[in-house]
């Protein structure tokens, strides 16, 4: 609550460029250690896109992984996250739940980021524009169309549950 305070002043917000100016832009394993134990829930870093950074993650005592770019929103040269994945989930080996997101549209993408090591898919502005567009329901649809395609997929590459995607053997996909 104090943090929130401090950006509404007698009820005035402050820009966002001030929240991002004045935010902390260089986290390390310190910070997550100091999250972790303050909190007492389980810590999932996120953005981790090279198998140093699963290291250092996971020394700094981290529940999970998330593979992300953010959805491309930071920077625009960077690696996409989908690229990044199989190397990130073969550097984890297992040994924490890896979480994707960043530019999940179709459900043939949750099959490849499942196919690629993902434990689980996110998605972000799916989400928002299903919204913007028809509320709760607007949001539902988004996910139905998504379970939909998955399932249609599935059925094109004969797996029958996530374990069988998870195992599922894609041709540029060397984590397993
Ligand atoms: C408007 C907006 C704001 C976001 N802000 C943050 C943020 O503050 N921190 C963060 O880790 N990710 C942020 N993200 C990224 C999302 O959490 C998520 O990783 C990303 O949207 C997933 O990609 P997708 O939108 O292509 O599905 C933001 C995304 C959007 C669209």
């Amino acid at each position: 609550m104090p943090i929130v305070q401090e950006y509404l002043p007698q009820g005035i917000g402050k820009s966002m460029n001030y929240v991002y100016g004045s935010a902390k832009q260089k986290l390390s394993a310190k910070d997550v250690e100091f999250i972790a134990s303050y909190s007492g829930l389980p810590v999932y870093v996120k953005g981790v896109q090279s198998a140093l950074d699963v290291e250092r993650a996971l020394d700094a005592g981290a529940a999970g992984i998330w593979v992300s770019n953010h959805g491309g929103r930071q920077l625009d040269g960077g690696p996409a996250a989908f690229d990044s994945l199989q190397y990130v989930a073969k550097a984890v080996n297992q040994r924490v739940p890896i979480v994707y997101d960043s530019g999940i549209r179709r459900g043939q993408h949750v099959f490849k980021a499942l196919a690629s090591g993902a434990d689980l898919v996110a998605i972000g502005r799916p989400a928002i524009y299903g919204l913007a567009l028809g509320g709760s329901r607007g949001v539902e649809q988004v996910f139905n169309k998504l379970t939909e395609e998955l399932k249609m997929v599935m059925q094109l590459a004969g797996t029958q549950t996530i374990e069988d995607v998870k195992r599922y053997q894609l041709r540029d996909n060397n984590f397993l």
